[in-house]
């Protein structure tokens, strides 16, 4: 591609758009420099090839990019991810680095689905042992787990145990309830449950609007996909994470629901309302911000942790409901027992230790992905990097990569989340008819159970960008490896 493209981009002052340019500055990696006078305190940088910048560039996103760089405290650059796309103030596919205790944190950078993210669960069985039963799998799985805006699940939980579920997370949903194994809890993020929750500064209102949602998918982009392993690109990894080609497998994904959207919704506005106190000015009011270390800082930190810890247990949930369903409709067949890869999350705020600095690590739309050597990964995946699951779309492949040491200087330690949109909701559904779209999967031997004709059409695969591409980019540039692809046999929509 061209070495410099110019790129019409947002800047911390209010006023007209500012003419920026796009730089070469490494394998499929583009910087917008920081300029004097515009607010910038680092410069913006895109991971992406020259078809992706194509599709970013439609929409607001790298203006988006350009703002976050003015948070304070904000260190070395914002990054974008190949699979980029406009956010609510921050970009979905983009990462955040603030230095405490200091620095911002901005719920614009986390998302309203905290701790939105992805389970893997492998099974021993092929493709075609499951073939005869797909359509019962795909179906008992879509009455097992509730799926749709709004829905609610059949466990309703007590003040307690919710206050419970958000403070201690996953470890008190296995030991006390028995819904998951103990050695399981390894695989999941942070060991499924975040130090810094404090769920007495999560609202009454968010905790009534998560109470009977545990084990539920919510609407659109969730999914529980069952899938068959059609690649292997490193052997090595592969064997690690326990995949083989034409293994069946089950992808979750899904996030905080109402819970988390509520806990977004209330501290948004509490720092719309703090932020000028700490003499903060932002260039888009869906920045709100404040010091990491402020009262309201310290609060959104808390709630936005215990969030976290609600969307562990919610896919920890549907994993045991998904558990369930294979054994009984593959009538306890050996190879049938589900086992957990990993589970990661894409929509959240970490403090984390980069070289020697401690960092809130802001990643929406974006993957933690920590290298080989991290000792912050499970035993088993030492050496091999972190697992990274990264979903498609209902009709093409998602794939596992791992993490990369190199990721630490690059990213972060941060990767793409998904294939990210390439066309908006109404778009797709004038585009495309949600019954024709149904038969043509149908025909390619995917089955999908969706609420709705209309929200499927609006979940078309021609709505997503290309993610072998996307993939193709992340491990050109480094920030994660290619491990294995997987392809779709049965969709459960949300
Ligand atoms: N395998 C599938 N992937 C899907 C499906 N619907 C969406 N997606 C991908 O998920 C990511 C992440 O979504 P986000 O809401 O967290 O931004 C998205 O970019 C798509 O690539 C699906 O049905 N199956
Ligand atoms: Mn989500
Ligand atoms: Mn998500």
């Amino acid at each position: 591609m061209s070495e410099t493209i110019r790129e019409s981009a947002g800047v911390a002052s209010a006023g007209p758009p500012a003419d920026v340019e796009l730089r070469s500055v490494g394998p499929c990696q583009y910087e917008i420099a920081c300029r004097a006078g515009t607010g910038m305190r680092v410069p913006a940088r895109i991971f992406a090839d020259e078809e992706l910048l194509g599709q970013i560039r439609r929409d607001r996103s790298i203006s988006q990019l350009v703002n976050v760089t003015t948070l304070p405290g904000i260190v070395d650059a914002a990054l974008g991810m190949p699979d980029m796309h406009e956010g609510y103030g921050f970009p979905v596919g983009g990462v955040a680095a603030t230095r405490l205790p200091d620095g911002a944190i901005s719920p614009g950078g986390i998302g309203f689905d905290i701790n939105c993210g992805v389970r893997l669960l492998v099974s021993d069985l092929r493709g075609e042992d499951v073939t005869p039963s797909l359509e019962a799998l795909v179906h008992e799985m879509s009455r097992s787990v509730p799926a749709g805006y709004g829905r609610h699940g059949r466990l309703a939980l007590t003040r307690d145990e919710m206050d419970r579920v958000l403070g201690d997370g996953c470890p008190y949903l296995v030991r006390e309830h028995g819904l998951g194994r103990p050695e399981e809890l390894a695989l999941i993020e942070s060991g499924g449950v975040i130090a810094g929750a404090d769920p007495s500064q999560v609202s009454e209102r968010a905790k009534r609007r998560g109470e009977d949602q545990l084990g539920t998918l919510g609407g659109g982009n969730h999914f529980i996909e069952v899938q068959v392993v059609d690649a292997i690109f490193d052997e090595r990894a592969a064997r690690a994470f326990r995949l083989f080609s034409g293994q069946v497998t089950v992808l979750v994904h899904t996030g905080s629901r109402g819970l988390g959207h509520q806990v977004c919704t209330d501290h948004v506005k509490l720092m719309d309302e703090a932020l000028h106190r700490y003499g903060i000015t932002v260039p888009d009011r869906q920045l709100a911000c404040v010091p990491f270390s402020s009262p309201e800082g310290r609060s959104y930190f808390g709630a936005m942790c215990a969030a976290m810890n609600f969307a562990f247990c919610n896919r920890q949930v549907i994993a045991q409901r998904a558990r369930d369903v294979f054994r009984r409709v593959l009538h306890d067949r050996p190879g049938a027992e589900l086992r957990l890869v990993y589970d990661v999350a894409h929509n959240t705020a970490k403090v984390e230790r980069h070289g020697d600095r401690t960092l809130c690590v802001h990643r929406k739309g974006a993957t933690r992905a920590f290298g080989p050597s991290s000792g912050e990964i499970p035993a088993a995946y030492r050496g091999v990097g972190q697992p990274v699951l990264i979903p498609g779309s209902m009709g093409t492949a998602s794939y596992v990569l791992a993490g990369t040491d190199e990721a630490d200087a690059l990213s972060f330690s941060s990767t793409c989340h998904g294939a990210g949109r390439a066309m908006s909701r109404g778009a797709a559904k004038r585009r495309v008819q949600g019954h024709v779209l149904r038969k043509e999967l149908l025909a390619r031997g995917i089955v999908v159970r969706c609420p709705s004709n209309q929200e499927l059409a609006e979940e078309a695969p021609l709505a997503y960008k290309d993610v072998d591409r996307v993939v193709d980019v992340v491990h050109r540039a480094g920030i994660a490896r290619k491990v294995a692809r997987l392809r779709p046999i049965g969709v459960v929509k949300g």
